[in-house]
């Protein structure tokens, strides 16, 4: 009855809000990486019609492009193809053209490589949409819209719309740009509502972010009634940051006989982590424990997590006061402001990041060289939250560099401490206690870098 009712609205919202996270990380990812996240992993091919040609390239200029295209590209100063694009691209650009599911996570060339594709199969002499690429949100879509303008900014004729809200087009109006980047509600309405575009006449047809796609009822269902409407044969294209079996299941339904590519995510390792904890008493006791550190180690730059805004305004004051730099990430900032202190800290216009649990995912900068867990990362019911704790002191010790992590433990959370340390033991790495004999050498290891 209502309760029930209540419980699946409840459900609901938290769905949303986590997909908007899910959508909102996305998007920060795209506004501050602006490089290639390399991977020395090959990619692996899971499933590929024997028909298609199977090998991988290691330059561009092997993919025989329209010169305006090449052009773009080396433009945009890419120099030789990434992990997945030397195996997708091939496949993407054969003729005849290929379906194809990629898995590939942030970063690592996923967009360049279909947008490469929709310019490459573009008639810029026909008027008409020939490539429609979905997105989850807004955002997303214009984020993608812009690769496709820097990319094929030589390519004269062919020329991008957005199906986004607000886009506001009379119906019957015949479009005549040939690439459509649009949210699949607004796509639909194109198609059906408003007549914008005929859907016969689409060859290439690309799914963005399909793990962020498939969390609302809506866009997977949307999705595939579009899917439902493009020819027979259409290049069907479809790529996600993650595969779990959900998305792998929901593009295998949206996607016929293709070939499926993915490449594994870099194992965090630990091993390059030192790791200490300090007891302190109280919240002052953390903050002198703090000072500490930075009284004694020259610190290279620092994130340091508190569990609450509050507890965060109230560091970030007591380190301005003491004289540090310091910038505050927290959920209340938009994405974009998110993204401006991230990019402001990535170029150590800032050294100490302070920021809550939201934003702490996907924030990669290399010169972090101490993280310190200003209160333990626990879920919801108060137990510890060992994907966090991984994800956070991450932060550190990337590329291959030594990294720090402190963690100020009241005495009633040592329990915690011991479970989080227990949780990880296959890196059988102590979380010790630090004492200030400990400094000469970590010291030492943070100087070699
Ligand atoms: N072959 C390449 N050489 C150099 N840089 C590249 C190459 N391909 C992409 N990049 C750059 O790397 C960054 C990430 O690329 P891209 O956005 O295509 O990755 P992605 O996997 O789609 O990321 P996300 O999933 O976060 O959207 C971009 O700044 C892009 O310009």
């Amino acid at each position: 009855g209502g309760i029930t009712k209540l419980v699946q609205s409840i459900q609901l919202i938290i769905r949303i809000y986590w997909l908007l996270d899910l959508a909102e990380n996305s998007l920060l990812n795209k506004l501050i990486r602006k490089s290639l996240v390399e991977s020395n992993h090959q990619v692996e091919v899971l499933q590929r019609d024997p028909s298609s040609p199977l090998f991988s390239v290691k330059t561009f200029e092997e993919l025989h492009l329209k010169k305006e295209l090449l052009q773009g590209i080396y433009e945009m100063g890419f120099n030789r193809p990434s992990k997945i694009q030397e195996t997708a691209l091939p496949m993407m650009l054969a003729d005849p053209p290929q379906n194809l599911i990629a898995q590939s996570q942030s970063g690592t060339g996923k967009t360049a490589a279909f947008v490469l594709a929709m310019l490459s199969r573009v008639n810029g002499a026909e008027k008409f949409p020939q490539c429609l690429c979905l997105a989850p949100t807004y955002e997303l879509a214009v984020q993608t819209g812009q690769v496709v303008e820097k990319m094929g900014k030589r390519c004269v004729n062919t020329r991008v719309t957005y199906a986004v809200r607000g886009n506001r087009i009379p119906r019957g109006t015949k479009i005549e740009e040939q690439i459509i980047i649009g949210t699949p509600g607004t796509v639909l309405d194109w198609c059906f509502k408003l007549r914008l575009l005929d859907a016969k006449k689409i060859s290439v047809f690309v799914l963005d972010e399909a793990d962020v796609m498939i969390d609302t009822q809506g866009f997977l269902d949307q999705s595939v009634r579009i899917q439902r409407t493009l020819p027979q044969d259409c290049q069907m294209l479809l790529f996600s940051a993650t595969f779990e079996d959900a998305v792998l299941r929901f593009a295998e339904q949206i996607i016929p006989d293709p070939n499926i590519i993915k490449l594994r995510r870099e194992e965090m390792t630990l091993t390059n982590i030192r790791q200490y904890y300090f007891l302190c008493e109280n919240i002052q006791d953390k903050y002198k424990a703090l000072c500490n550190i930075y009284g004694s180690i020259t610190v290279g730059q620092a994130i340091i997590f508190c569990q609450t805004r509050r507890n965060a305004k109230w560091l970030s004051q007591e380190l301005t006061r003491d004289g540090h730099k310091v910038s505050v990430l927290s959920g209340e900032l938009t994405v974009e402001q998110r993204a401006a202190v991230i990019q402001r800290f990535r170029d150590g216009k800032e050294k100490v990041l302070v920021t809550t649990n939201v934003c702490a995912r996907g924030i990669d900068v290399k010169q972090v060289t101490i993280v310190v867990n200003f209160k333990l990362p626990t879920n919801q019911l108060r137990c510890p939250d060992f994907e966090t704790y991984l994800h956070r002191i991450g932060r550190t010790g990337r590329f291959g560099k030594k990294g720090l992590a402190f963690n100020m433990v009241e005495r009633h959370n040592l329990p915690l401490l011991r479970s989080i340390e227990e949780h990880f033991s296959e890196y059988s790495i102590p979380i010790k206690p630090f004492d200030l004999s400990d400094l000469p050498s970590v010291a030492e290891e943070l100087r070699q870098g």
